[in-house]
């Protein structure tokens, strides 16, 4: 369960010495119970990176706590969050962030390397996770020769193979067309059914909110929950 209690965040900008605070979210507080689907949407600039990037634990919260079953991350060092990510989170963003230089199955590949897994071990995990997600036709392709979809699939397949129990996701359908982000969404739809991860979704899509369990709404750094669709 992911607990946020009066989070707030102020970046300060513009010349050191004359510098102004912006502040970016003001006292938000959401409850994400372990296998929603979770959607925050907002305008452009209404805070939503800010927050996933206080969720993952890229920049500290200037004031507020954030709680992850059960454990303060929020007091995290850094040491401990490269940990607790590698253990607890996937990620998966608008531009896929795909090493062009990797293959489909070198990309899924790379995090089950980075953690110490035997080739054997590792060879057998990629070939079942890019099965279940329609890839094993494109192993050995690079991700420029794979369509937007496809690539969606490989960073999908990428963020799957720790198994993490939370899916990040910053814009998962930005970057498709509208019969692309229908399959990316009942792919995501279908993991969180069948494996009950959590997803927490940022997104300016309403198309994303559907599938959601909670849909929650940031205007100008305030957080709100359910609300009417938003032309955004
Ligand atoms: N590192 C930073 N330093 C200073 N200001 C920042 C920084 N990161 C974000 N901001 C400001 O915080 C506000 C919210 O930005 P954020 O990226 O969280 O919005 P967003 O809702 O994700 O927007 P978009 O949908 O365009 O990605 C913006 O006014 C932005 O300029």
């Amino acid at each position: 369960m992911i607990n946020v209690k009066q989070l707030s965040h102020s970046f300060k900008v513009g010349k050191k010495g004359v510098e102004n605070e912006i502040s970016v979210l003001k006292n938000v507080s959401l409850t994400i119970n372990k296998g929603e689907i979770a959607s925050i949407v907002g305008r452009s600039g209404s805070g939503k990176s800010t927050l996933l990037h206080l969720l993952s634990g890229y920049i500290t919260p200037t004031a507020g706590e954030i709680e992850i079953n059960g454990t303060r991350v929020s007091a995290f060092s850094e040491k401990e969050w490269a940990k607790f990510r590698l253990e607890h989170f996937g990620f998966i963003f608008q531009n896929f962030q795909l090493i062009p230089s990797l293959t489909t199955f070198e990309n899924v590949e790379l995090p089950l390397t980075l953690k110490g897994i035997e080739p054997s071990e590792r060879k057998k995990q990629v070939m079942e996770l890019l099965t279940s997600v329609g890839l094993n036709q494109h192993v050995d392709h690079y991700p420029n020769e794979l369509s937007g979809g496809q690539q969606q699939r490989v960073s999908i397949a990428r963020a799957l193979i720790t198994k993490p129990e939370i899916i990040l996701a910053d814009e998962p359908t930005g970057s498709l067309d509208s019969e692309t982000e229908k399959d990316i969404l009942s792919l995501i739809k279908q993991l969180n059914n069948e494996q009950g991860i959590t997803f927490v979704i940022i997104t300016h899509d309403e198309e994303v909110a559907k599938i959601s369990d909670q849909r929650y709404e940031l205007q100008d750094g305030v957080l709100t929950k359910g609300g009417d669709s938003i032309a955004v």
